[in-house]
């Protein structure tokens, strides 16, 4: 993520109205999304988690995602299963440590969970003012249900100590315009046009222009009216007079523009995807990869943190999760979350104790690098769960991580890294990004072309082989029946190989 290109149009376009310009080498400050925004997104995000299992018929309960937090940082990331809701999720997996906490639902929860989680003690409820869990938009025989579910959850919140809300915010001036000029010039996407024959084409704007539709769709109801309807069955009446009701939906359209553009940056485009690069061990390792889907799913975690960087000009982001043993009750199959962090000073520091210049300004002393603390580095210091070294756990960071940060990935037992590469093997001034490459023992994906077809001509040229030239032979040295049944497995394993290939992408 970075912000010159971005500042010069701020500037332009703001008259630098939160830009401040101190020196030549420092751009100013970037527009930065609040921590109630960053965990609304996330929890938007978590609903649109890759399906790890077969989808049931159309169900009045609506998929939600949910994001834990405690002391303002976030400590769970879940979305529900086919038989279980979210809250009922954050129920099993935090037990009373939910005392206390802030939840942030992408859909208001149902009666079920709500009286569940209001008795653990959580501290705040917010939740995204669409349709609830238990929809109001389906079919008329369900929708009494519905509403009797919405007047049992409104008694509950009048009678809780927890307050049960909706925390949006507005965003801060400039911060979509920021976030799709970012998001266009991220890593992976210079990666991938950087190998396109045909500069011209801007599949990250197409891609873009798909993703807001298609959130528009499940997060936003398109009739106004409607949209006021169900407001008023959920006890958000004064949210639907103007300006309020205007600028709710103002709000809501912004933050589905930026996730848009977020989720965009990490593209499911042709045969890109998250590989590793060392030949030798793609057989090894292609057994242990994420799905492709899931990969991008938590790349894009961590793209959205980053746009909560205190560094004036580069934002990072980092996420860990790890592979359990076995499926777990959450809607993530095996994988469970572990911590995250975005580049920032020290906790507790504030605004002018740390100097902001980068490698362009002469005077070495008063530069970022020995202050900040890097993604990774605060993913690592306030993980929420242990690294179990018998688990695959994986850290997806927004950047290339750095020579500082490579020893702390492995030694703290990280399996995975996924990373952007676009920086590797760069040495500069303060910061150099020189040992990833070199990293032994710890499995690398970036992304890369998947190269698809020539693994299954050779595939296939190894199969004419056998056929043409060590069958004939076995069929005149052995019974026919023996030539047979090899020939029958040689095919099988031809065609197993092709799909397993097919369906690793
Ligand atoms: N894996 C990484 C890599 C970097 N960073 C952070 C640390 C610094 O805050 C910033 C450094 O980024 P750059 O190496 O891009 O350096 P500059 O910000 O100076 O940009 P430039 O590339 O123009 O030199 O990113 C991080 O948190 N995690």
């Amino acid at each position: 993520m970075k912000g010159a290109g971005q500042m010069q149009n701020l500037e332009r376009a703001g008259a630098g109205r939160s830009v401040s310009t101190q020196t030549g080498s420092m751009t100013g400050q970037i527009p930065r999304l609040s921590k109630v925004n960053l965990f609304t997104l996330l929890s938007l995000w978590m609903e649109l988690f890759p399906a790890v299992e077969a989808q049931r018929q159309k169900s009045q309960v609506k998929k939600t995602g949910l994001v834990v937090v405690k002391n303002m940082k976030i400590v769970g990331l879940h979305c529900s299963s086919e038989d279980l809701h979210a809250g009922k999720i954050a129920l099993i997996k935090h037990g009373s440590r939910l005392k206390n906490c802030d939840l942030y639902f992408s859909r208001k929860p149902c009666s079920a969970c709500l009286k569940m989680i209001v008795n653990a003690g959580v501290n705040r409820i917010s939740y995204w003012p669409a349709d609830p869990e238990i929809s109001l938009l389906s079919g008329a025989s369900s929708s009494e249900d519905a509403k009797l579910d919405a007047k049992a959850v409104e008694r509950l919140k009048s009678n809780s100590r927890a307050h049960v809300c909706v925390l949006l915010q507005p965003l801060v001036c400039f911060m979509v315009q920021f976030v799709e000029e970012t998001s266009h010039k991220c890593d992976f996407i210079q990666k991938i046009s950087k190998t396109l024959p045909d500069a011209n084409v801007d599949f990250y704007s197409e891609c873009r222009q798909e993703r807001v539709k298609e959130y528009e769709m499940l997060f936003l109801i398109s009739n106004e009216e409607l949209h006021k309807q169900i407001l008023m069955t959920i006890g958000l009446e004064n949210l639907c007079e103007n300006p309020y009701f205007s600028n709710l939906r103002q709000n809501m359209k912004d933050l589905i523009l930026l996730l848009a553009a977020v989720a965009s940056s990490v593209p499911n485009f042709k045969h890109y995807g998250f590989y590793s690069g060392n030949t030798e061990q793609i057989n090894e390792i292609h057994n242990q990869s994420l799905p492709q889907e899931i990969a991008r799913h938590c790349m894009v975690q961590a793209r959205l943190l980053a746009y909560r960087t205190e560094d004036h000009k580069t934002g990072v982001g980092a996420v860990i999760w790890a592979e359990g043993k076995s499926r777990n009750c959450d809607g993530t199959g095996a994988m469970y979350f572990i911590g995250c962090g975005y580049n920032a000073f020290p906790a507790g520091s504030e605004y002018a104790d740390f100097p902001n210049m980068d490698d362009k300004q002469k005077d070495r002393e008063i530069r970022k690098f020995r202050y900040i603390i890097h993604a990774e580095q605060n993913a690592l210091t306030f993980r929420c769960q242990e690294i179990k070294p018998e688990e695959k756990s994986m850290i997806f960071v927004t950047k290339c991580p750095c020579d500082e940060c490579v020893p702390l990935i492995k030694g703290a037992g990280i399996k995975q890294i996924y990373a952007g590469d676009v920086d590797v093997g760069k040495k500069k001034a303060d910061i150099s990004y020189m040992r990833f490459g070199e990293l032994e023992g710890v499995s690398k994906f970036t992304v890369s072309r998947y190269t698809l077809f020539s693994n299954i001509l050779s595939i296939m040229l190894f199969g004419i082989l056998l056929h043409s030239l060590v069958i004939p032979a076995l069929l005149k040295s052995f019974n026919k029946l023996l030539s047979l049944s090899l020939l029958l497995c040689a095919s099988i394993c031809l065609m197993t190989n092709v799909v397993f290939r097919i369906s690793a992408l």
